[in-house]
């Protein structure tokens, strides 16, 4: 039954079980109906024949008499019985002859008697039914023979009738007993397809609401019962699963979109968030503004007080950022000590917008600035802090964060703890710096004669020269000579300050050995940046170096500068003690501009102090510098050690230092930087016996005498 498939579970139960019922009764009516039709026409064929009985022994003496009146007479007294037709009685002949006969004037007036069909001619006792009539065929016998036979018809019309009634009330009976099971049905249907009808019903909420926290009520404790318990315990795995998925989730999106350390959003939100605020600013023609802040010396905290020191200093940081900036405002970690922020809504005007971005920039940086209390301990750091502004014509997300970039950069090189607006020429400044770090990374690898050594002669208080500093140039094959106060920058921030300090280091001691080899008993100081000097293996690296040239390392000497002092003191100490035993000497470069203590200069194994040429130049133009530099040298009496002037280029400057106790000096005014063969030239002329002031000017020779 294609039209069933379609059909729910109720109404494919009450269907089945009213067709079962119904397919029943009418099995049972059709039994008992024709139950009911045998035993009739039994009782019809009973009837006819006690009377044919009858009739048959009273005709007998009329029939053997051939009396035919009296014969009719008694086939007459059948008229009581209105179902017989006809009646005849045939005498036993050859011809079979009728006798008498008897007609039912009912059925002769409705013309149903039509004798003329009646085949009497085969005359034999017994019955035969048809659809409308019952013909009975009786012997009458006289002394055990047969006479003659009596034949009565009689109509079925009658049974029928009472067969259609009995049928008909069967008919209602089975109505009835239908109705009465629909109703069952419908009840019965109602217990079993309930629960499913509940349990789909259940289904589809959940589907539709996507709620895996609803449960379908169980109502028995049967299969269906069964069914539910088992979708409730799938819905809860589901509901499990997807809450575990919920917090997977969750953790994917902090950990892709946070940072671990400070809760901060961190670089790829940023960027999102960033480019959503450029698109907003094109649609509104608002200005906001990028900020990139970077934490002053805090690599030295971290390094010198540990990282778990510095991790709560960056939580601290961020919370302080958290809590001065607006709502609508960004705060991000972008790096170690890095973060930036976004500032949005400024202002339609530039100017407005770029005096509300200074005043929150600098109120970050004074928040930023003021002491922390960590682990008890009271400590100072600062931000640097960059600026770019953005608007509806502005460049993309990554191009603001370079800009903001460059001018925390110029910030820092302006001297820390300070803000600074992007401007255009930061950015030719960015680029210079790139083809510098491409360039020199060529020269490093591929054309290492790009490089060169320039020695600068130091000379004592008579004017002999006791010493050189190696300083390195570059030769660039394009740009000419690049300064090494252009490339020695980019060459510490990009880590190429390795094998550049390498490189120095070889052919430095190289060129020493060639002149030691000649009996040129000079010094030479190299210059050792303070990421060079605290990389692993730099050690080994000097050591290797040493023994490959066969120099006197006696002669030999770093000049390192305060601030590798600020690193770790203990690890420095360290380093320089087992390089002194290899008898290299070291000299602190560029002294006075760092904040090295006293009480870290004892410690240090250091036989020099170099006055950076910045006092040496306002030596005359600002007392303070006089003071300075007075003070140095009394500092180099008290702590034992030499110290040379750098950047004495006149002879005023020479006598006010010789005057003033120093004892060596390095400066234009004797010599500038010269390549390895003219300081050769000049320490073989001293040798020989001229002084290579004497030889070059008077003034030269007057300072030389002192
Ligand atoms: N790590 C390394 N740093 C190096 C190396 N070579 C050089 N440098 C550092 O680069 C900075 C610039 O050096 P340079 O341009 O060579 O300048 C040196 C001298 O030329 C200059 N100088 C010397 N006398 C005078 C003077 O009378 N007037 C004047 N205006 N300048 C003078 O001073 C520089 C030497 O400085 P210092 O090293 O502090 O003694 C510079 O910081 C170099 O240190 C290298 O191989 N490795």
């Amino acid at each position: 039954m294609p039209g069933l498939h379609n059909l729910s579970v109720a109404a494919k139960i009450r269907w089945m079980i009213v067709s079962v019922a119904a397919f029943a009764l009418l099995l049972t009516t059709a039994i008992s109906v024709s139950v009911e039709v045998n035993n009739t026409r039994n009782a019809l064929l009973d009837r006819v024949q006690i009377l044919s009985n009858v009739i048959s022994t009273h005709v007998t003496a009329a029939l053997s008499f051939g009396d035919a009146q009296t014969a009719t007479r008694l086939l007459q007294s059948m008229d009581f019985d209105a179902d017989i037709i006809h009646a005849q009685i045939y005498e036993i002949a050859e011809d079979a002859q009728a006798f008498a006969s008897y007609d039912n004037p009912d059925f002769k007036a409705a013309h149903e008697i039509d004798s003329s069909h009646h085949d009497y001619s085969v005359l034999e006792p017994g019955h035969d039914f048809t659809l409308g009539r019952l013909n009975l065929a009786s012997p009458i016998e006289l002394d055990g023979e047969t006479i003659g036979m009596l034949c009565i018809e009689v109509s079925l019309a009658s049974l029928w009738l009472q067969i259609l009634r009995y049928l008909l009330s069967s008919l209602a009976i089975l109505l009835v007993v239908l109705f009465f099971v629909y109703l069952l049905a419908r009840r019965l249907q109602r217990r079993i397809a309930g629960p499913f009808e509940n349990l789909v019903q259940g289904m589809k909420n959940i589907s539709a609401s996507n709620d895996f926290s609803h449960r379908i009520e169980k109502g028995e404790n049967d299969e269906v019962g069964q069914i539910i318990d088992n979708f409730n315990e799938m819905i809860g795995q589901i509901e499990r699963s997807n809450l575990q998925i919920q917090a997977k989730n969750k953790e994917v999106e902090q950990h892709a979109f946070y940072d671990a350390l400070t809760g901060l959003p961190n670089r790829r939100m940023l960027m999102q968030q960033l480019s959503k605020e450029l698109n907003r600013c094109s649609r509104t023609f608002k200005t906001g503004a990028l900020l990139y802040l970077d934490l002053d010396h805090f690599k030295t905290i971290n390094d010198s007080l540990g990282h778990t020191t510095g991790d709560m200093l960056l939580k601290e940081v961020a919370h302080r950022l958290r809590s001065h900036l607006r709502k609508g405002d960004t705060p991000a970690r972008v790096g170690g000590d890095e973060f930036v922020v976004i500032l949005t809504d400024l202002d339609e005007n530039v100017g407005v917008a770029a005096e509300n971005a200074l005043s929150v920039a600098e109120a970050l940086r004074k928040q930023l600035s003021s002491p922390y209390v960590i682990e008890e301990r009271r400590l100072h750091s600062s931000p640097s802090i960059g600026i770019a502004l953005f608007h509806h014509a502005n460049d993309s997300a990554d191009d603001l964060i370079k800009q903001a970039d460059l001018a925390m950069y110029k910030a820092k090189e302006d001297g820390r703890n300070l803000v600074q607006f992007f401007a255009a020429d930061m950015q030719k400044l960015a680029l210079r710096r790139m083809h510098i770090e491409e360039d020199l990374r060529h020269a490093l690898e591929s054309d290492p004669n790009q490089l060169e050594l320039h020695y600068q002669p130091q000379v004592n208080h008579n004017g002999e020269i006791f010493g050189a500093e190696a300083l390195i140039r570059w030769n660039h094959p394009t740009n000419g000579r690049i300064s090494p106060e252009e490339f020695i920058p980019v060459a510490e921030v990009t880590g190429l300050i390795h094998p550049l300090g390498k490189w120095v280091l070889s052919h430095g001691l190289q060129q020493l050995s060639v002149w030691q080899s000649k009996g040129l008993n000079t010094q030479l100081a190299i210059n050792i940046s303070p990421n060079q000097f605290l990389q692993e293996g730099f050690l080994e690296t000097v050591t290797e170096a040493v023994k490959t040239c066969g120099v006197n390392a006696e002669r030999f000497e770093l000049e390192i500068t305060e601030s590798v002092i600020m690193r770790d003191i203990d690890e420095v100490v360290e380093l320089m003690k087992e390089l002194k035993t290899l008898g290299i000497k070291f000299s602190i470069d560029d002294f006075g501009t760092g904040y090295s203590s006293l009480q870290y200069l004892t410690k240090l194994p250091i036989s020099k102090l170099k006055i950076d040429k910045s006092f040496i130049n306002d030596l005359f133009t600002d007392p303070n510098d006089a003071a300075i530099v007075n003070t140095i040298i009394a500092m180099t009496k008290h702590l034992g050690v030499a110290v040379i002037a750098e950047g004495v280029e006149t002879l005023e400057e020479a006598n006010f230092l010789f005057e003033n106790g120093c004892d060596a000096f390095q400066g234009y005014y004797y010599d500038r930087p010269m390549p390895a063969t003219d300081m050769e030239g000049r320490l073989l002329q001293q040798k020989a016996g001229f002084t290579a002031i004497e030889a070059d000017t008077g003034e030269a020779a007057s300072a030389g005498g002192h």
